[in-house]
Order: structure tokens, then sequence, then C-alpha cells
């Protein structure tokens, strides 16, 4: 099979400060990856890469047969805004707007009229166990509704990938695992890819396969030792 996302070669430093030298990743469509490492090693920056957020100073960001890392801006945004899904470790909801607003509002930037979108997005609160809580602000939600409403906002638009950064990682344990049964679960009935980046063993349990960043390059799991 070959790959929907890939990361060929890819360098990329913050000024003088390297944080990929070389990493090469490839990620089939549905597949879940847990992208681990220590603190410090490069897995935000390769996500942030793979996502055409950052752009490789050298290497390549492949994704559905397109050149990410050749494309201007405006074309990285809309692949962004079209064909992605993010979640964050802290939610990053907009404060002003209500929880249903918040998961709709990737549809209305993509265009949908708010008649469509928002009851798209409150289909998503029955099935995240969130029924009641649409017209909550996110000071008024618990860090774990919070997180998922924030993961309905990720997934509302069935993006072919979506690019998880500790999405459990303010989380206690238990409301961290109810919200990754809910992330797998979404994720393989829409048949979503998803790579997700975490420290957690017990998080990277979730997915299919896990890969290992060390130094900024990318080891599969069964190397690291040698
Ligand atoms: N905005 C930035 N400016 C300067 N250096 C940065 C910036 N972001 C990351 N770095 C550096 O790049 C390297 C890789 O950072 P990155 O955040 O990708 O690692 P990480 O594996 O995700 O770490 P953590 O698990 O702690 O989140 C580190 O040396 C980090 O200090």
């Amino acid at each position: 099979m070959s790959a929907v996302i890939e990361a060929r070669d890819v360098e990329f430093s913050f000024g003088q400060t390297p944080a990929l030298r070389g990493a090469s990743v490839a990620v089939e469509a549905g597949e879940i990856v847990a992208v681990m490492g220590p603190s410090g090693s490069g897995k935000s920056t390769l996500l942030h890469c793979l996502a055409g957020i950052l752009v490789p100073d050298s290497g390549e960001i492949l994704f559905d047969g397109a050149r990410v890392h050749a494309m201007a801006e405006t074309e990285r945004s809309s692949l962004r805004r079209d064909r992605f899904g993010f979640v964050f470790q802290f939610g990053q909801l907009v404060p002003e707007l209500t929880a249903v607003e918040n998961v709709a509002l990737p549809l209305l930037l993509s265009g949908v009229h708010r008649k469509q979108a928002l009851p798209r997005a409150q289909a998503w609160f029955a099935r995240l166990g969130l029924d009641g809580l649409e017209q909550r602000r996110s000071g008024e939600l618990s860090g774990g509704q919070a997180q998922r409403v924030a993961l309905a906002r990720g997934l509302v638009a069935e993006p072919q990938v979506l690019f998880a950064d500790e999405p459990t990682g303010a989380l206690d344990s238990l409301t961290g695992e109810e919200v990754m049964d809910l992330l797998v679960g979404a994720a393989r009935e829409q048949g979503t890819t998803v790579i997700l980046v975490t420290h957690e063993p017990r998080i990277a349990a979730y997915a299919d396969r896990e890969v290992m960043v060390r130094d900024g390059r990318v080891n599969a799991p069964d190397r690291i030792a040698s």
C-alpha cells in the first residue's frame, strides 16, 4: 500500500537550533500512528512539517501525491483547512463562541452555510456524550468536556488526516483514555488517518503503530536499541 502522507529526509532548524535532522516517515490511509520520543526530540516539529504549518529547510512532504513543501502559503492554508483536522493539548477553543459554534468553525471557514454547519456540529454532541452542553462557552466546560469539543471540531469536516499533538496531555488518565476511545472510534468510523504525538505509552497503545523520534530523526522501535 502507498502512503497518504509522508516526510522524506526532512531537516528543520529554529535559527541555530536543529529540530529535525533528516526525518522520514510514511503513513498509510486509515492508519493511526503514534509519534513517541523524549522531550525536545522533534515530535511536534515533525507534526507541524507534515501538516504544512512549518516548511522544511530541506527534504519533502508529500500528501496524496502533492508536494506540500513546495506549495505557496495560501495553498498550504487551504490544504490545512479542507483536508486536515487538528487537536492540541489544550483544546484551544475560541472563548467567545459557544461549544457548538466552536465545533462548526471548520465548516464555516470552508464556506458551509451556518444553517447546514450548526446541525452537523450538533450531531457530534450526542456522539461524544456532550448532550446539553452545546450552548456553553469553554470556561464553563471541564477539561475532558473541552477536549471532546476540540476533538469534534477536529473531525467535523471529515478530514483525511487528523493531527493530534498531546491531545490528552492536560487530562487525568481516566479522562485521557475516554478521549482516546472517542478519537480512535470516530477516526476508524470515518477512515481518518491519525498522527498522534504523545510521550505516554498508555496513549500510544491506542495506535496501530508507533514511531520513535530521537535527535530529529525517526527510528522504527525495533531499531532503537542498536
Ligand atoms: N519556536 C521555537 N523556537 C526555537 N526553538 C524551538 C521552537 N520550538 C521547538 N524548538 C526546539 O526544537 C527542538 C525540537 O522541539 P519539538 O517541540 O519539536 O520537540 P518535542 O519532541 O515535540 O518536545 P516535547 O515532547 O517537549 O513537546 C527542541 O530543541 C526545541 O527546543
